[in-house]
């Protein structure tokens, strides 16, 4: 047999194969589209707290999932002859086709998803809560950027095969690639000649979407940009010292009144009562697992509590699942903004520059217009000493900048009361000092703060009062004078806090 190159290349400019690669084009694209976005939304689902939403995306994706795309095509293609009205939409084969495509690829693509979903930590969730950030805002702003970024290698592999699933429509008669050559090599019997024409187009097309794809990925991926220092002029400095907080309100800053937390079987705390006036630095110290974490995360309802009320400046903003009272979650999202927090793990945005992420809070909230809130981010991150690196991300950053970059976060957003929950546990020694002055200037700033540390010396430093928490209750709360000047007589806190 001698192979017919003339016919082969004279394929490749045929009018048919070319409006069959169109279609080839418009097809996979609109299912990968479609499929990306449904995809997402059965990941959530997926992923949801509700019973039955869960249960329905699982049982979608093990459904279609199990389920052969030809079956599929040739039921949706035929509908029409069990329902008559769907004939005009359904009896057109790119229709028909793409919605085959779509129910299919949706399962697909939501596993890929809710992997991705799965890769963003718990704290990025929490810092977009502490910022006030709407779910929706919280996804749009967090959480999808990233999950893109981590999903777009194997988003991409699914284009390529929806490409290739394309072929498989040709049974419903579309006139696609594989249908086109199939035509030609039934009137003249050049299959290989035909078939390598038809390879040519798939090829064709994956790669130029591949390239492209590639191009998406390298622009999304904030790991590999250079980490530049800025010369940006210090706007205005103020020293942190000098934004002293009118104290003296009737009113504690925050108070929690008989609250009680359970973990299942362990009962963090029953009962506990705790005021901070305004502008009080109180730390709170204790044994691990004693809940001083978990106290203050009920501060800011990062936990629910299960009893008792948590109320701002007298207004009650947060009630345990089991007390009676109900506050609207608007109100408690209104309030929450005036609790700053500072996480042990820093939580920055990763996919965000280090202004970017001071600003993200009081641009979501129009606390102002866009040169203000820069002017201003700016202005907090020269006072916490990170000015020159505004435009790096936080992988180029070392732990103590983050935290850093994470206390100007939250000055931001300029709370009333700023919780720091063992800012300096996940620190390198050497940089452990840098983030203690931040904070010890912010101490000495007349700012309410609750600090929970281990560092004992910096507490009995910076702090109007210390608290000291054993198996869910307060021991002592009192000044570091007090403290310094209890009988040493060997007791827990004395042994605690090797006085
Ligand atoms: N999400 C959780 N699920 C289950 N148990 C939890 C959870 N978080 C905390 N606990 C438990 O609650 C108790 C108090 O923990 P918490 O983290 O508040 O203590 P801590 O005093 O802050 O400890 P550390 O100083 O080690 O951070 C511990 O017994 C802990 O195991």
């Amino acid at each position: 047999m001698v192979f017919d190159w003339p016919y082969t290349l004279s394929l490749l400019w045929s009018r048919d194969f070319w409006q069959a690669t169109l279609t080839v084009v418009e097809l996979s694209l609109a299912s990968w589209a479609i499929s990306v976005v449904l995809g997402f939304g059965v990941a959530l689902a997926r992923q949801s707290p509700a019973w039955l939403l869960r249960r329905t995306a699982a049982t979608y994706i093990w459904f279609f999932r199990s389920l052969p795309l030809l079956v599929l095509l040739i039921f949706v293609y035929n509908f029409p002859q069990a329902f008559p009205s769907t004939g005009p939409l359904l009896s057109q084969p790119f229709v028909a086709g793409l919605i085959a495509l779509v129910l299919s690829e949706t399962a697909y693509i939501a596993e890929i998803h809710r992997g991705a979903l799965v890769a963003i930590g718990k704290g990025q969730y929490e810092a977009g809560h502490v910022l006030g950030l709407s779910k929706l805002g919280l996804q749009r702003l967090i959480v999808i950027p990233q999950a893109l970024r981590v999903a777009l290698p194997a988003l991409g592999n699914e284009y390529i095969s929806i490409v290739k699933l394309t072929s498989l429509v040709s049974v419903i008669s579309l006139a696609e690639i594989l249908l086109v050559g199939q035509r030609y090599y039934t009137q003249n019997f050049k299959v290989m000649e035909t078939m390598l024409a038809v390879a040519f187009y798939y090829v064709l097309v994956v790669t130029v979407f591949d390239s492209l794809l590639r191009r998406l990925e390298r622009h999304l991926d904030f790991s590999s940009r250079k980490a530049a220092l800025s010369d940006a002029e210090q706007p205005g400095v103020i020293d942190l010292r000098e934004r002293r907080v009118q104290a003296g309100s009737p009113e504690p800053e925050i108070r929690l009144e008989r609250g009680g937390k359970h973990f299942g079987e362990v009962e963090v705390f029953r009962d506990l009562d705790l005021a901070i006036p305004t502008g009080q630095v109180v730390s709170i110290i204790g044994p691990s697992g004693s809940g001083k974490t978990t106290l203050i995360r009920c501060l800011n309802g990062l936990e629910t509590l299960d009893r008792g009320i948590v109320h701002l400046k007298g207004v009650p903003v947060l009630a345990g699942t089991q007390e009676t009272a109900t506050i609207p979650a608007g109100k408690q999202k209104r309030h929450l903004l005036e609790v700053g927090m500072v996480f042990q793990s820093f939580n920055l945005f990763p996919h965000r520059t280090v202004l970017e992420n001071v600003m993200l809070g009081p641009i979501y909230h129009n606390r102002a217009p866009r040169p203000q809130v820069e002017a201003a981010a700016r202005a907090i991150l020269g006072q916490v000493g990170m000015l020159a690196h505004e435009n790096k991300y936080p992988h180029q950053l070392s732990g103590g900048q983050q935290q850093r970059v994470a206390i100007a976060r939250a000055l931001a957003m300029e709370p009333s009361i700023l919780l720091f929950d063992e800012p300096t546990s996940a620190l390198d020694p050497e940089t452990v000092g840098e983030v203690l002055r931040i904070i010890a200037d912010l101490a000495r700033s007349g700012r309410t703060m609750v600090i929970v540390t281990h560092e004992m010396k910096f507490a009995l430093q910076v702090s109007d009062r210390i608290i000291f928490m054993e198996k869910g209750r307060i021991q002592f709360d009192g000044t570091p004078d007090a403290l310094r000047d209890r009988p040493q007589h060997g007791d827990r806190l004395a042994e605690f806090a090797r006085l």
